[in-house]
């Protein structure tokens, strides 16, 4: 015997009915035994009430309405049976509607409508739907038989929510099968009384009718068709990844039941659960489909959880005082309070100082508990042993659950730190003992950006997502886009990551898509869709946008962009950059963003500040992390003056080279900050700061390498033009640089805490003098580096270098994440 039920989106069209149809008749053609239970016509239940109300409250356009719903009911006989034997249906059908019209009449007439009349009034709608059914089926050739479950279902007289008389129940189901060999058509949700009133039985009703009926007749299988693909792992319209859950234990679907998207009432299905019947969810309009099979298992682990759950709008109470320490009873008043004001409790969260307890309920209740708990308290409350009743409104509860956690470590230490790393604050948590949920409480601000976090590293099978922000898209900026879309095809199918641009800006325009603009259309789809620039705002939609693993990427010189780090930090969005603005400001600026990063767990990433994609900072960090001493730092760290010292020489224009650095990409946007030696200085100056030395801005030493009437040009053109008069100038330093059989190199030092930058002449004994391209050197003398120093060379600008560099810094804080 296999129980099929089908829910009210399957039975509310002509189509859908079809389908339905087509499912039923497969499973007949098995040759297994088949009984099924329908819903009303999706809508059709909230309808009878609504016209039950209109008539208690003399409202005569009830009479309308009934009509609509009438009319609804002869188009489905028409779209579903043939003309010749449409007549006997349409009659059978008129026949409850004139019966339910004259009840309404009756509703109307004595202006009173009492919970067994509304129930009688909400029977139609499965009782409508069911005849139909029966006869279209009828129609096609299948022996089928409507069966009415009031007949059935024996209940008592709790009207609204009746409760089952399993034995005798059970025992009536058996009879009336054992009689008749046609498939039965049951009406879901309804039952009578031992004196034949009709009842109903709440909420999952259709499903508590088929749960009944596999339970008595021991079916094999209870199949409840619905519209959606089965049971999935996080509610979809929050967690667009969230994928169909194959298998799932009972235990388990009890614990998710608070799915956002119900698909099934676990207690509904309680009478299957306690005799092992296997339950199917599966999808009426996506036939071939799996769906989800829900049984005793407990060994369906693929993953270390099976799902997550979330309720959208709770409070939390917090009820504390030093008075409630080691005072037996407290709690047993609080929820003998609660229970007699009927405010049911989702969480509860006591710590072991026994200072406090707290708990979440519906928001919707959240003033009554104040009002009921301060009563019964207000002894304690006016002796100060009990502060007063706290409320936070706005909140979430977000529970993850899996058999497979139960005596599996690093569960909630993975949900914890997921939460951590994107700055999303646990306000309580909770635990069962039967290690099957782990709950927390989070502000309701945090929901999607926590429920897709969460997702994230719990279906590691999944791809996961790292949101990008980019402001820039000049040389860097538009490289590193090339970059991601080149390599996004290895980063999915190896990395299992997708590197989502959520947001772009250029000085012009700015778009923030948070589903991804496709790093190949960038240029169109910034310029069509792009509004204008606002770097503020920009920022705050991005904050306020609070998407899972945010990254912030300053690809720009701007020197107003870099106030907002701290905001985004502090926001827990990391931040990576190639800009070196920030980091060679005042020095205090530099020590709170570290500082920021370092208390929100999320990552300020600059590797590019110095030498381009060359180790470098991460080189020093490495070292410093694991206690090696820096002694002395020597560098040369301008790509463009490397550049220009490597290819300066007789015949060649100093202003040429300079413009084919610019022109290679190794310049600063402005050249001049890399010829007047500005840019040399940052660097080493940020070098100091990351080996410990709290440097400020003047006290690099800087020997200017340019004449003055170059630095003082107020133009770019007009410097160029100003290095074109001071070509033998230049050629006087290679020539004294010549005599000393030396070449040119424009040397940063850090030694004894003082940073300086020269321009000097070195031989062919001293490393510098090997250098090619855009070269940057840099030697570190440390402790463990004494005799021979720790050398790190290569290209150290250029578009593809610095782009990469940025590229692993966005990488390392994608490992971070997990
Ligand atoms: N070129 C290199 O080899 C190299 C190496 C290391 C670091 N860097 C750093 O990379 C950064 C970018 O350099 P680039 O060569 O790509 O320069 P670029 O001039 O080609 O690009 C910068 C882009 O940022 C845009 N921009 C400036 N201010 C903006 C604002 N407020 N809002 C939006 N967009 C803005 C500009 O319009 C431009 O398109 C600089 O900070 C530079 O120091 C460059
Ligand atoms: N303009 C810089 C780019 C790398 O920071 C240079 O020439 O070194
Ligand atoms: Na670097």
């Amino acid at each position: 015997m296999k129980v099929l039920k089908f829910g009210g989106t399957s039975v509310g069209s002509v189509e859908s009915i079809k389908l339905v149809i087509e499912i039923l008749e497969k499973s007949i053609s098995k040759g297994e035994r088949t009984a099924v239970v329908f819903s009303a016509m999706g809508g059709a239940t909230n309808r009878l009430i609504e016209i039950g109300r209109m008539a208690a409250a003399g409202n005569q356009e009830y009479f309308e309405l009934l009509k609509v719903v009438e009319e609804r009911h002869f188009a489905t006989i028409r779209g579903l049976i043939n003309v010749k034997q449409q007549s006997g249906t349409f009659a059978n059908i008129k026949g409850l509607f004139n019966e339910l019209e004259d009840i309404l009449r009756g509703v109307s007439l004595i202006r009173e409508l009492t919970d067994r009349t509304m129930d009688l009034i909400m029977s139609f709608g499965e009782r409508l739907s069911t005849n139909i059914i029966t006869e279209a089926l009828k129609n096609i050739g299948v022996k089928a038989e409507f069966c009415d479950a009031r007949q059935l279902v024996r209940t008592n007289d709790h009207f609204g929510m009746a409760d089952v008389d399993f034995a005798t129940t059970n025992q009536l189901i058996l009879e009336h099968f054992a009689k008749s060999s046609a498939l039965q058509c049951i009406t879901g949700f309804i039952g009578a009384t031992a004196e034949g009133i009709t009842t109903t039985l709440g909420r999952g009703g259709s499903d508590y009718t088929a749960s009944i009926f596999g339970a008595a007749l021991d079916a094999q299988v209870i199949e409840i068709w619905t519209d959606v693909d089965g049971m999935m792992t996080a509610d979809p319209r929050k967690v667009p990844n969230a994928f169909t859950i194959p298998a799932i234990s009972y235990a388990e679907a009890m614990e998710l039941s608070h799915f956002g998207a119900k698909v099934i009432y676990p207690p509904s299905l309680q009478p299957a659960f306690a005799k092992n019947i296997p339950l199917k969810v599966l999808n009426t309009f996506n036939i071939g489909f799996e769906g989800t099979l829900v049984d005793r298992s407990a060994n369906h682990k693929q993953y270390a959880i099976t799902g997550i759950s979330s309720i959208d709008d709770m409070a939390l109470v917090n009820i504390q005082g030093s008075g409630m320490i080691g005072v037996a009873g407290i709690s047993a008043r609080l929820f003998t309070t609660l229970s007699e004001n009927n405010i049911s409790v989702v969480l509860i969260s006591q710590a072991s100082s026994e200072h406090s307890i707290c708990f979440t309920i519906d928001h919707q209740l959240a003033e009554r508990a104040q009002q009921v708990l301060e009563a019964a308290f207000e002894v304690e409350i006016k002796s100060g042993d009990i502060d007063s009743i706290a409320i936070e409104k706005n909140v979430s509860i977000i529970a993850i659950v899996g058999e497979g956690m139960r005596k599996s470590s690093g569960v909630a230490g993975k949900l914890f730190s997921v939460l951590g790393k994107n700055g999303i604050n646990i306000i309580a948590t909770a635990q069962g003992s039967s290690e099957l949920n782990i709950s927390v409480v989070i502000s309701k601000n945090d929901l999607s950006k926590a429920l897709n976090a969460i997702h994230g590293v719990f279906f590691l099978s999944e791809t996961r997502s790292l949101n990008l922000f980019i402001v820039g898209v000049g040389l860097i900026g538009g490289t590193l886009l090339e970059q991601v879309g080149s390599q996004s095809a290895f980063l999915s199918g190896q990395r299992l990551l997708k590197l989502n641009i959520a947001g772009l800006s250029n000085t012009k325009k700015m778009l923030l898509e948070p589903g991804g603009i496709a790093p190949d259309r960038w240029r169109e789809e910034l310029a069509d869709n792009g509004v204008k620039t606002s770097i503020p705002a920009f920022v705050d939609r991005i904050i306020e946008l609070n998407l899972p693993n945010s990254v912030f990427v300053d690809c720009t010189s701007d020197k107003d962009i870099v106030r907002h780090y701290g905001k985004l930090l502090d926001a827990s969005i990391s931040v990576v950059t190639p800009n070196k603005v920030a980091n060679s400001g005042r020095y205090d600026e530099y020590q709170r963003l570290q500082r920021t990063a370092l208390q929100r767990g999320v990552k300020f990433l600059y590797e590019t500040n110095v030498g381009a994609g060359l180790p470098i900072i991460n080189t020093i960090q490495g070292l410093m992390d694991s206690g090696d001493k820096f002694i002395r730092i020597e560098a040369i760290l301008s790509g463009t003056l490397s550049y220009i010292f490597n290819t300066f020489g007789p015949g060649v224009r100093f202003a040429d080279v300079v413009r084919e650095a610019k022109a290679k990409g190794y310049t600063e946007p402005d050249p001049r900050d890399d010829l007047s030696g500005t840019d040399v200085a940052r660097k080493i100056l940020i070098l100091a700061r990351e080996v410990g030395v709290p440097m400020e801005p003047e006290e690099v030493k800087i020997a200017q390498l340019l004449p003055d009437n170059c630095l003082q040009a107020p133009t770019v053109e007009a410097f160029f033009a100003e290095l074109e008069n001071s070509n033998s100038f230049f050629e006087g330093l290679l020539d004294g640089a010549k005599a000393k059989d030396g070449v040119l190199r424009y040397i940063a030092t850090l030694e004894n805490n003082k940073a300086t930058v020269e321009l000097r002449a070195v031989d062919e004994k001293h490393p510098f003098y090997n250098l090619s391209g855009s070269d940057n050197i840099v030697s570190f003398t440390t402790d463990r580096y004494k005799d021979r120093p720790l050398v790190v060379k290569g290209p150290g600008a250029g578009a593809e270098v610095t782009a990469s560099g940025v590229f692993a810094d966005i990488m390392s804080i994608s490992s971070y994440l997990g």
